[in-house]
């Protein structure tokens, strides 16, 4: 266990960020049907549900790019940027027909909240979308800052919007912990020399006790117990 979880474990814990997409919620049913709609109007055949959660992480563009790459087609600069438009628009309409909250993440949020934390969501997805979704699940309002691929920063894996996200909490990276599902995660907060958290059950090509996080849960409820009752007790 590194010395950043010992030490928020001792309660100097004062922010909790979260990823969205396989962390918070369950999107990939959403973005497979978005994806494989994209793929039709190309005549190619769609990618299986768990294809498409092994594409999910990096942002959109990356997204679009692996799934025309996984049927061997390279994109030009202007077909990427046509596709990439596309896909856009066809996910905007499909948002929240089929994701759905993971289990815990309500508790989860409130529970930091009634123990006095910030928190916010750090996400490569685009910020917009990211405000629908949570919107939707009642969670927006629970939340300090919500900052996406399109936000002004580099993404994940770069640490920029994880030290934005602590900068408008007025928190330092060694007072907040980074929540994810993958390697991007963990590697962003890394950069950040910041305590990760990963939860079980999102979108990772690599089996969680792999990805070098600090802690592994299975859902995100165990948080509160774990972490988030020390800082009650200040
Ligand atoms: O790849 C995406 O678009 C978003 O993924 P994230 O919420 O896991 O950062
Ligand atoms: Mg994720």
């Amino acid at each position: 266990m590194s010395l950043a979880v010992k030490d928020i474990e001792g309660s100097s814990l004062r922010a909790v960020f979260f990823d969205l997409d396989g962390t918070l919620v369950d999107s990939a049913p959403d973005i497979a049907a978005a994806v494989n709609e994209l793929m039709a109007g190309f005549g190619l055949a769609p990618h299986s549900l768990e294809a498409v959660r092994g594409m999910i992480g990096n942002g959109i563009g990356a997204l679009v790019e692996r799934a025309f790459a996984t049927h061997g087609v390279a994109l030009s600069r202007q077909e990427f940027r046509e596709r990439h438009a596309t896909m856009i628009d066809i996910y905007a309409d499909n948002l929240t027909r089929l994701t759905t909250l993971r289990p815990g993440a309500a508790q989860a949020l409130s529970a930091a909240r009634k123990a006095g934390l910030r928190t916010g969501v750090v996400t490569n997805k685009p910020e917009g979308f990211s405000r629908i979704i949570l919107s939707r699940f009642d969670l927006l309002a629970e939340l300090d800052v919500v900052i996406g691929g399109d936000s002004g920063y580099p993404k994940k894996p770069s640490p920029e919007m994880l030290l934005a996200a602590c900068r408008s909490c007025g928190c330092d990276a060694h007072e907040a912990m980074l929540v994810g599902d993958s390697a991007a995660d963990v590697l962003t907060a890394r950069a950040a020399d910041m305590a990760c958290t990963i939860v079980r059950g999102g979108y990772t090509s690599v089996a969680p006790e792999g990805l070098g996080a600090d802690v592994v849960i299975d859902r995100l409820d165990e948080l509160e117990a774990r972490f988030f009752a020390a800082c009650k007790a200040q």
